[in-house]
């Protein structure tokens, strides 16, 4: 019986100011998925591992699963496959859990049938994942964890994904308080209407940031790390969000934003030396609050999904 493993990164999306646009993958942490052919037609999710018995096996509701059949259906295909989860992410925490397994899903059920899609094509069967996870099929997790490095998400309809360098030396803290909150959730504070001055505030940081990544221009990266349109309505949902701010940027942060849709923080620096600095600045924050924190620090990864030979 043929069996492929594959891993995923965990991602930041948003990056601040660039709200279902943008997004990085970090080396720290991910999700393996394991696909085994079977003799049965269908999916059927056997084993999940390291989520404490919390996510769903049923296959039209696990992310693994939802994003092979989508790939299935647009082969037409009806094929038997097991699907075996190992969770390295934590659950609704803002690092793109729900998009890691659809992902790692996706590159191994794809070896298996013997690569019929290119990477690049595997993208919207785990958008149609993520719009089981959390209502919106947005892409800015699952594009950076399939290709890896910063991703630019410039158009849905139809889908424009374009690669942006890694400037050397660029590298990401994440600070995870130790509470959940699912996307779906923190995407209901937000508001559907954006002022003009917003808007403008808002491009003048997406087009800061990405001239940042391309000049390799660290202070211009920390400064573009500025969002006028979902923190204000996210950070009430965070406990010490902006002390937390406050302290990592003077700790030496480039910047820092809510990765995702929180509740992880991420701050970007120049190099690791400022790392433990900050790391120690938040922990001093939660601390002060009561909140038990896990810090995690990474390089940008910029291999994307892969599978384990
Ligand atoms: N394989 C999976 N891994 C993680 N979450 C999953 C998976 N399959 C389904 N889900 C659902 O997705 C939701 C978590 O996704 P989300 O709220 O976007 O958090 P995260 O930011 O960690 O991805 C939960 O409701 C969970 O039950
Ligand atoms: N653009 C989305 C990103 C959600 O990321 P997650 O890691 O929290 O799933 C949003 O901001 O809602």
């Amino acid at each position: 019986m043929k069996a492929v493993r594959a891993f995923a990164p965990a991602t930041v999306a948003n990056v601040s100011c660039g709200f279902d646009i943008l997004g990085f993958a970090i080396d720290a942490m991910g999700d393996v998925v394991e696909v085994r052919e079977r003799k049965e037609p269908g999916l059927q999710v056997v084993s999940i591992a390291g989520d404490g018995g919390r996510l769903p096996l049923e296959a039209e509701k696990n992310t693994c699963a939802v994003a092979i059949q989508a790939m299935l259906d647009e082969l037409g295909k009806e094929v038997g496959m097991e699907i075996y989860l190992e969770k390295g992410l934590p659950l609704g925490s803002g690092m793109g859990s729900s998009a890691a397994s659809a992902v790692a899903a996706l590159v191994a059920a794809n070896r298996l049938l013997g690569e019929p899609f290119e990477k690049k094509q595997l993208l919207p069967f785990a958008m149609a994942a993520e719009k089981v996870a959390c209502g919106a099929g947005h892409a800015d997790n699952v594009a950076p964890s399939l290709l890896g490095g910063f991703v630019l998400i410039r158009d849905y309809h139809p889908l424009d994904v374009i690669k942006l360098p890694v400037p050397e030396g660029l590298h990401c803290t994440l600070l995870h308080p130790h509470f959940e909150l699912k996307t779906s959730d923190s995407r209901s504070v937000l508001r559907d209407h954006v002022s003009l001055k917003h808007s403008t505030i808002q491009s003048g940081n997406v087009a800061g940031l990405i001239a940042g990544l391309f000049q390799g221009d660290f202070e211009l990266i920390g400064r573009s790390l500025r969002d006028v349109i979902a923190e204000p309505y996210r950070a009430t949902l965070i406990p010490g969000f902006y002390e937390v701010k406050e302290a990592v940027k003077t700790a030496g942060a480039l910047g820092m934003g809510i990765s995702g849709s929180g509740p992880t923080l991420f701050a970007l620096s120049k190099g690791e030396g400022n790392v433990q600095s900050i790391i120690d600045a938040a922990q001093q924050v939660y601390d002060s609050i009561g909140l038990g924190v896990d810090a995690y620090h990474s390089a940008i990864n910029t291999q994307g999904a892969f599978v384990l030979e």
